[in-house]
C-alpha cells in the first residue's frame, strides 16, 4: 500500500497522519459522545469534525472520557466558509480549539473553498501562522481543485499537505490523485463509501467480497487503501466501525481495484467546490 507504514503515512510536513479515520458527521449529543468513545477504545486514531458538524465539544467529551493518551489521536476540524478571511479564521479556530479543549489540532482545513467569496487565500496565510503557533500541527484543504491548490502555493510558497475531497469508486478522483501525488499531498476521501447509498451492493464489489471472505465495505476501504487515499467512514453502529477498522489484511489484486475503480459514474450529490456555497 502505497507510501504506507504501520498504517500510517508521513505528510510532506513531517506529521503522520493515521491511514483511516473515523467521519463524526451526524455523531451529536449522548449517543455521539459514546460511539466515539467507543470507536476510539477500539483503536480508532484519527477523528474527523468540523466548526459546521456542531459536535467539536462531542468529540472532545468522547476523547476525555476513552483514556486514551492525547498525543496518541490525530483530530482533525475545519474552518467554516463564512469564517474566510485573515481575522475570521485566527477567531474561529480559537472557537474550535476551545470547543474541542485541546492545546493543539493535529489537522486544520479550509472546509470548501467558497470561490465566490474570493478570501481562501487570506485563510491560508492565517493557517500558516497558527502552524507557525504551534496550536495547528498540519494544515490542508478540503474540496480544493488542482487550480486552487496551485493558487495556494504561488500565492504563498506553501501547499497543504492534505486535501480531503468526495472519493469513492463512483467518484475516483484519478486526476486530481495524481496531480496530489507530484505535490506532496495526502488525499483524504470523505464519503468513502459513497453514504452507503447502492454501491455496497453493486455486483463486481460482491464478487470480490466474496473471493476475500469480507465484507463489500471492506473491500471499498480496502481499495482506498491501495490509492493510497486516507478514508474517513463514519457508522452509528459499533459492529459496523469494527468493521470498517478490519481492512488491513486485504490485499486487492491488481485487476480487482480495476474493476471497482471501472464503477466510475460521478458525484453523488451537487458538491461541486466550483460552485458550492458551504457556510
Ligand atoms: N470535507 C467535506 O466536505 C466532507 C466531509 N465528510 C466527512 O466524511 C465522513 C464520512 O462521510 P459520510 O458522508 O458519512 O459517508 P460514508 O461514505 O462514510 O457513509 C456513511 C453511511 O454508511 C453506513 N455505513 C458505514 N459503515 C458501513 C458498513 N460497514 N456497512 C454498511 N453500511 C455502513 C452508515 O450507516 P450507519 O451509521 O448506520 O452505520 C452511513 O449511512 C463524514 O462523517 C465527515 O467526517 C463528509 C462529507 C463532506
Ligand atoms: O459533511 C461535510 O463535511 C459537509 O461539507 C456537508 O455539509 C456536506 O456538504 C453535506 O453533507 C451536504 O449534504
Amino acid at each position: 500500500m502505497e507510501g504506507m507504514t504501520a498504517h500510517a503515512y508521513a505528510l510532506a510536513d513531517g506529521n503522520t497522519i493515521p491511514a483511516i479515520g473515523l467521519g463524526t458527521y451526524g455523531l451529536n449529543d449522548q449517543t455521539g459522545v459514546e460511539a466515539i468513545e467507543t470507536a476510539i477504545r477500539d483503536g480508532y486514531r484519527l477523528l474527523d469534525t468540523a466548526y459546521n458538524y456542531g459536535n467539536e465539544e462531542v468529540v472532545a467529551e468522547a476523547v476525555r472520557r476513552s483514556g486514551v493518551d492525547r498525543s496518541d489521536l490525530f483530530i482533525t476540524t475545519k474552518l467554516p466558509g463564512r469564517h474566510h478571511g485573515a481575522e475570521e479564521t485566527l477567531a474561529s479556530f480559537e472557537q474550535s480549539r476551545t470547543r474541542l479543549d485541546l492545546e493543539w489540532v493535529d489537522l486544520y482545513l479550509i472546509h470548501w473553498p467558497n470561490p465566490s467569496r474570493d478570501k481562501y487565500v487570506d485563510s491560508w496565510r492565517s493557517m500558516i501562522k497558527l502552524r507557525e503557533r504551534g496550536v495547528v500541527r498540519s494544515i490542508g484543504v478540503s474540496n480544493f481543485t488542482a487550480e486552487m491548490l496551485e493558487r495556494l502555493g504561488s500565492e504563498t510558497g506553501l501547499m497543504p499537505v492534505v486535501n480531503q475531497v468526495e472519493l469513492h469508486p463512483y467518484f475516483s478522483q484519478a486526476e486530481l490523485r495524481a496531480f496530489h501525488a507530484e505535490h506532496g499531498i495526502r488525499t483524504e476521501s470523505w464519503s468513502p463509501l459513497a453514504k452507503r447509498t447502492e454501491l455496497l451492493a453493486e455486483h463486481a464489489l460482491v464478487e470480490i467480497a466474496a473471493r476475500h471472505g469480507v465484507t463489500t465495505a471492506q473491500v471499498v476501504l480496502a481499495w482506498h487503501l491501495a490509492l493510497g487515499a486516507v478514508p474517513i467512514p463514519k457508522s452509528a453502529d459499533a459492529a459496523r466501525r469494527r468493521e470498517n477498522l478490519d481492512v488491513f489484511g486485504i490485499e486487492l489484486a491488481q485487476d480487482e481495484i480495476d474493476a471497482i475503480s471501472a464503477l466510475e459514474r460521478g458525484r453523488i450529490w451537487g458538491g461541486d467546490p466550483e460552485s458550492h456555497e458551504e457556510l
